[in-house]
């Protein structure tokens, strides 16, 4: 601290800077910075390098500094300053005292605490099932402009221009006996009450996806979905069950059910997701569509009080939406019972596998009270379906149909994607460039550590960028906070780790930079997929360089998928990792990571079977390491702890 307070005292404007420790900015005679990769010639083979908005200069005057990460922490954490000494030396920038306040935005997260408003549930608005009918409950103009907002409200996604062009995606439905898809959502099997609140919702009409999922799940069937990144697949599933559930009414209770004092709530629906947020929009959605009806959902996740969500179950939970650690514990308290599940969900099944939950899952599904596979509908969705998710289903799933809206694991063309070649110690820079280009709505950054994510953002912070951060170190309340900030403007760029990386659905997402590429591909596909949601379009930029080379080849397949453009380094690069590793085995086409089949049952594919995909992917110590199908599971990841955050994200 006293070295740099000197360093900071003995520069000036017109110093050069003191290298290594900021960064390697320059500073010119006139006292305008100058980033490293402006400075520097590049000589990597890219001509994509800083080439993001024709040379803007700074407008944050002077500062480089940044690279001494580490302060100020507590950022919208509600208005106290913790600058420190910040950043600041080697700059005229003047921001390195603390001067930038970094409460304000963060607060007002209102009342929504783990279940969102409850009065959805209130008596009067609740809907009844009696004599086999369903039967409405009272409108609420108040909870139905909670719900619904307003057509020109920006906190609920609007459907963009793109919208009707998911009907010209080819859609591949495989199985036995598929039934014809609906075009509208007022045509039959829709229940009348849901078409209503579909109507409330202004969705005008069904997502590939959706056309496809409700007749299926009408006619008994269990499905395996794969769409795109925002084209509907939370109605995909939603529309269906609730539906269902709405003509069929409540299973009876099983006959020794609550004797005695056993408290115990008997869900017919129950969807599992891997993350707290996405259970929490999940949850918030359902709540749309259950209104009215006799159908009341609930939430369950790692992280929050557990008696508030058990005093929310007490009081009735019918449809539950759950992360799998937390739903196991409420199962070890005996405060559920499966025994009634009609529909069971799994949404971003692969990224749970992914997150260790394996154990969970097949103990819910497999180890409690659960009617069999036989009795129950199962349902998977997901952008991206690796094989051993495939696989998976074989356990979960009863002759079922493989629903693939494009290519499975593809990229919405609502997405401009841009690779830019970006060596590591200039990324802050070009990134800078990036953000100072104007005015381009929320920005949501992507890295691999939480602690860069800390260090981003606090960087972001000093250069007076209103930013916020998510990881998984982050406590629940301040990840609530975080993306509340984000999602109203009030802090429109979001540093984010992979727990940002699935499923959110925020509104006015114009930009996401993936500042460090993840090693797996799927990863990227539903990263980017934070933008071009609903018809609406969006920019992707990834900063790549040597050290990606890993995805090089696939990231290629990608763009080309997506009718992107492909930058010559890009390709160079890819030849040569392709070359390194002996071939197409480690591509997309040979990958055991993400299956090229569309339907696994179908066999073989582009990459062979299943056991010389080559390379499994690995993570945690997961479910890699084996050729062959036998082996791949059998992960470690210790049971009963997925829902804490002892990942690096
Ligand atoms: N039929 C529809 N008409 C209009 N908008 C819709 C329709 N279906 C869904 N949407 C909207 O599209 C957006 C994306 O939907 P959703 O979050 O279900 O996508 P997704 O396919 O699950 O994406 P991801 O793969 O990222 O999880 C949401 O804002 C949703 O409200």
């Amino acid at each position: 601290m006293a070295e740099i307070t000197s360093k900071m005292q003995s520069l000036s404007v017109n110093d050069k800077p003191s290298g290594g420790e900021n960064g390697s900015g320059a500073i010119n005679p006139g006292g305008k910075y100058i980033p490293p990769h402006r400075s520097r010639n590049v000589d990597s083979g890219d001509s994509s390098a800083g080439s993001f908005n024709g040379g803007n200069g700074y407008r944050r005057g002077g500062g480089s500094g940044y690279g001494n990460g580490g302060f100020n922490r507590g950022y919208d954490n509600g208005g106290f300053n913790r600058g420190g000494y910040g950043g600041g030396y080697g700059n005229g920038g003047g921001y390195g005292n603390g001067g930038y306040n970094r409460g304000g935005y963060g607060r007002d997260r209102g009342d929504r605490g783990a279940f969102g408003g409850s009065s959805t549930h209130k008596r009067g608005n609740r809907g009844r099932f009696v004599d086999g009918k369903h039967i409405a409950g009272a409108k609420d103009e108040r909870l139905e402009l909670e719900l619904f907002g307003t057509a020109d409200d920006s906190k609920f996604q609007s459907t963009g221009i793109n919208f009707d062009n998911y009907d010209d995606i080819p859609v591949e439905a495989s199985g036995n006996e598929v039934p014809e898809p609906i075009n509208t959502f007022d045509t039959p099997p829709l229940e009348a009450l849901l078409v209503e609140n579909i109507t409330l919702a202004r969705y005008t009409r069904p997502t590939p996806v959706q056309k496809y999922s409700v007749p299926i799940v009408a006619a008994g069937r269990d499905l395996m979905a794969c769409a795109q990144t925002g084209s509907g697949k939370t109605g995909g599933f939603l529309f269906p069950i609730l539906s269902q559930s709405y003509i069929n009414g409540p299973a009876p209770l099983p006959e020794r059910a609550n004797a005695g004092y056993s408290r115990k709530a008997y869900p017919t629906s129950l969807i599992l997701a891997p993350t707290r947020e996405l259970v929490s929009q999940i949850f918030d959605e359902a709540r749309k569509f259950a209104y009215r009806s006799w159908v009341r959902p609930c939430v369950v996740y790692g992280g929050a009080d557990i008696t508030t969500q058990l005093k929310q179950i007490d009081q009735g939970c019918d449809l539950l939406v759950a992360t799998p650690g937390r739903l196991v514990d409420l199962l070890e308290r005996g405060r559920i019972s499966l025994a009634n599940i009609r529909y069971l969900v799994l949404d971003e099944a692969d990224r749970m596998l992914d997150m260790g939950f394996e154990p969970q899952i097949r103990r819910i599904v497999e180890g409690e009270d659960m009617p069999s596979v036989e009795d129950r509908q199962t349902l998977m969705f997901s952008a991206t379906f690796p094989r051993d998710i495939q696989m998976l289903a074989r356990d979960f799933l009863k002759d079922y149909i493989f629903l693939s809206v494009g290519r499975v694991g593809s990229t919405s063309e609502n997405i401009t994607q841009h690779i830019e070649y970006v060596e590591d110690e200039d990324k802050k820079s070009v990134l800078l460039d990036i953000l100072s280009s104007g005015d381009q709505g929320l920005i949501l950054i992507f890295v691999e550590t939480k602690r860069m994510a800390d260090n981003l953002c606090d960087f972001l912070l000093s250069q007076d960028f209103a930013a916020t951060s998510i990881h998984g170190d982050r406590t629940q309340r301040e990840r609530e906070r975080a993306l509340d900030t984000f999602r109203s403007g009030r802090a429109p760029i979001m540093v984010a780790t992979a727990v940002a990386a699935r499923g959110l659905d925020i509104p006015n997402v114009k930009h996401v930079i993936n500042y460090d590429l993840p090693t797996d591909i799927d990863d990227y596909v539903h990263r980017i997929g934070r933008t071009g949601r609903a018809g609406n379009v969006g920019v992707a930029t990834a900063f790549f360089n040597r050290g990606n080379r890993g995805v090089a080849r696939e990231l290629q397949d990608i763009l080309k998928e997506a009718n992107q453009e492909v930058p010559a380094f890009l390709e160079t690069i890819s030849r040569e990792s392709s070359f390194g590793r002996g071939g197409r085995g480690g591509s997309r086409g040979g990958s055991s990571r993400t299956a090229n089949t569309r339907d696994f049952r179908r066999g073989g594919g582009a990459g062979g079977g299943y056991s010389n995909g080559g390379g499994h992917y690995d993570r945690n110590g997961g479910y890699g390491g084996g050729s062959g199908y036998g082996n791949s599971y059998g992960n470690g990841g210790g049971y009963g702890n997925a829902d804490s955050n002892n990942s690096w994200w």
